[in-house]
């Protein structure tokens, strides 16, 4: 049982924390943790990041008043402290569920929430932009943006560090540094930012230098100027934050990012200061709970667990898509030294943990900078390599212009592997992967396919290797129906679909995840003496054109089931093909996501909620000839 929680209950609005004493906010930042813990424990949820955020996020709301000044939580998965403390308690047991609270910023579920996010790295724009307009306006509030370690290291936050300190707008950048992205962080920025955690003796020897420096006398010019010069330069090595003051930021900190009091005067320090400021807080991911302080990247998205054991309640039945597609690539790699890897930031999402551990010359995690990844790809494949580059299909959205103008104009076989494509669940609308058929299909050279079980994607990962063009190969989140032993992985010939289910009277057209409900739906079309064709089309582009020709040529029917937007997805290459050809007397029904963005809850509940099931295909299907009139014996049910 969660136990008392009689100061949070409390809490309504941030208005309530003002007023409470340093101590009770203690036992506060006590009841937050623990009432986090109990509700992560059932719901699942990034509990490791939030744990870690729980003083700074009291802290914020004591010293800044919102929603009057904008707090804007980059990433947002850090975010639930915040919807405890502004009025959000009740809802809080819901939270990530069906029709519940969001495990991210949502406008529509509070004033406080000012600016949504999801996607890394874009807290520091969406400051900068609020800034301009109240000076504009010339409004008085304050601008916070709260990034973390990880997501400063995305290409986003460096342009957006870069323009601030340009026009020198007053907010204030809170740097959470708790040295984990999801996995450990990486690259040149977090090395510093790891000096900058540097012991107590760095101040005191800066504030030494200076004063030494300062008294020395002066004894002739060129003296004086080599002083000064030596100053300069000692400065670099000396002054905390020099980088982010080099960028025209007031830099504070480092301060321990558990320590409100600590945290608030540094609060009300920057809000007097005029200018950007930077305040560097170093937390600790997974603060108060043993297990996730332990192993922060596991506990970062957890599924629900045992507070006790720690250990996730219903673990998985089979390997994931992910790790299917992670430990072939290992197999593959064995036999082609010239495969290698990239992620940004996401090894153990997207299966690429043991690629790691292999081939560690052979893999490279660039951080949260898919843009980055995805040209680098393009140079790497230029020199004769495979590049595999694993990304979440929300995220390779970031992506989009290189896959285009550095991958696929100069026709590079970078190989795309697309991960999290389709529902993804209780993440929600920033997180499904619902946009990629569309935004990649239409791109000169690209080959894009998907495969409808866990053996098909092998074979389509050596279909890939094998190929001198760029590929994108989607499969979804979690296990499909597993690997087949018994199959032999052979590779696909390039834009062949396969019948899986022969039958006269209406062709099903599916791809990826759809094909198994596809044939489910014919199945159950039998009952009512139809007798339907299912087709796993595999490639979206190029598309199958000689099998849907003959296809047409048995039945003018057909509907498309796909798991991605309706809107120039794998329907919509249907539409084009059979209108290229001047097939004009065919009826063609497609479905797929419609034209909104679907909420959060589990992926069956929400395709449910869109008829993107086999008794909604055999739906559609009985629509479609009813209103043809045809059998219509046949149909009645
Ligand atoms: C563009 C983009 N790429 C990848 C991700 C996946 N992702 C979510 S949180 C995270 C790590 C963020 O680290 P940090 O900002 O330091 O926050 P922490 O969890 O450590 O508090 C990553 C890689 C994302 N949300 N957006
Ligand atoms: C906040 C974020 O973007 C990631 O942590 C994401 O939630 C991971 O999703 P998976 O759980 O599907 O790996
Ligand atoms: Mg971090």
């Amino acid at each position: 049982m969660v136990g008392n929680l009689h100061l949070l209950k409390r809490i309504k609005s941030p208005e309530d924390l003002k007023k409470m004493s340093y101590n009770d906010l203690e036992i506060l930042a006590e009841e937050i943790r623990r009432y986090i813990l109990e509700v992560v424990s059932k719901n699942g949820g990034h509990l490791a990041s939030n744990l870690g955020v729980v003083e700074l996020t009291i802290a914020l709301h004591k010293v800044f008043s919102s929603p009057r000044d904008k707090i804007i939580w980059d990433v947002g998965h850090q975010s639930y402290v915040h919807k405890l403390l502004t009025g959000r308690f009740d809802e809080f047991s819901k939270l990530r569920q069906y029709k519940g609270i969001s495990g991210f910023p949502k406008r529509k579920e509070s004033i406080h929430d000012i600016f949504e996010t999801g996607h890394s790295s874009t807290s520091i724009s969406a400051a900068v932009g609020f800034a301009h307009i109240r000076d504009l306006t010339e409004e008085k509030y304050e601008v916070i943006a709260v990034i973390g370690d990880g997501a400063l290291t995305g290409g986003m936050a460096f342009e957006a560090l870069n323009y601030a300190g340009h026009v020198k707008k007053d907010f204030i950048v809170i740097l959470n540094d708790n040295e984990m992205s999801i996995s450990p962080n990486i690259g040149g920025l977090s090395s510093y930012l790891t000096r900058l955690r540097a012991d107590p003796a760095y101040y005191k020897l800066k504030s030494d230098v200076e004063y030494i420096l300062n008294n020395i006398p002066a004894i002739g010019k060129s003296v004086a100027k080599t002083i000064e010069r030596v100053k300069g330069s000692l400065k670099y090595f000396l002054v905390p934050g020099m980088l982010f003051e080099e960028l025209g930021f007031k830099y504070f900190g480092p301060l321990d990012g558990h320590n409100i009091k600590q945290v608030v005067s540094t609060l009300e320090m920057a809000k007097k200061t005029k200018g950007p400021k930077i305040i560097h807080v170093i937390t600790k991911k997974g603060k108060g709970y043993r297990f996730a302080e332990e192993n922060p990247d596991y506990f970062h998205g957890i599924a629900p667990f045992d507070i006790d054991t720690g250990r996730v309640i219903k673990p998985k039945k089979g390997p994931s898509y992910s790790e299917v597609f992670g430990d072939f690539l290992c197999t593959l790699a064995e036999r082609n030294d010239k495969i290698v890897a990239i992620t940004a930031a996401m090894p153990d999402g997207t299966g690429l943990r043991k690629f790691s551990q292999r081939f560690p010359n052979r893999f490279f995690d660039v951080g949260i900078a898919e843009q980055h990844a995805v040209t680098m790809a393009a140079a790497m494949a230029m020199e004769g390599f495979i590049p595999v580059v694993a990304i979440y299909s929300t995220f390779l959205q970031r992506a989009y212009d290189q896959i285009i103008h550095d991958v696929c104009l100069q026709n590079l076989p970078v190989i795309f592997a697309v991960d999290r494509a389709g529902i993804v669940g209780e993440d929600g609308e920033t997180h499904h992967g619902v946009f990629d058929l569309s935004f990649l299909r239409h791109i000169p050279n690209m080959v894009v396919m998907s495969p409808k079980d866990e053996s098909e994607l092998k074979s389509m990962l050596i279909t890939a290797v094998k190929s001198s063009s760029p590929v994108a190969i989607r499969y979804p989140r979690g296990s499909g129906i597993g690997v087949d032993k018994n199959q032999d992985i052979n590779p696909i010939e390039i834009g062949r679909g396969e019948i899986l289910r022969k039958g006269k009277d209406i062709n099903i057209l599916s791809i990826g995840s759809m094909v198994y409900p596809s044939l489910e739906a014919a199945k159950m079309l039998t009952d009512h003496r139809i007798d339907a064709c299912v087709v796993n089309c595999r490639f979206l582009k190029p598309i199958d054109g000689e099998l849907l020709k003959r296809l047409a040529e048995i039945s003018p029917y057909f509907i498309t089931v796909e798991e991605n937007a309706l809107q120039g997805g794998f329907g919509s290459a249907v539409l084009e093909f059979f209108e290229r050809e001047n097939l004009f007397d065919l009826k063609i029904k497609r479905l797929g996501i419609p034209d909104k963005f679907l909420l959060q809850g589990p992926r069956e509940l929400l395709l449910k909620e869109i008829d993107l099931t086999p008794e909604g295909i055999v739906n559609d299907v009985l629509t479609i000839l009813r209103s043809e009139n045809f059998g219509r014996e046949k149909t009645k049910t």
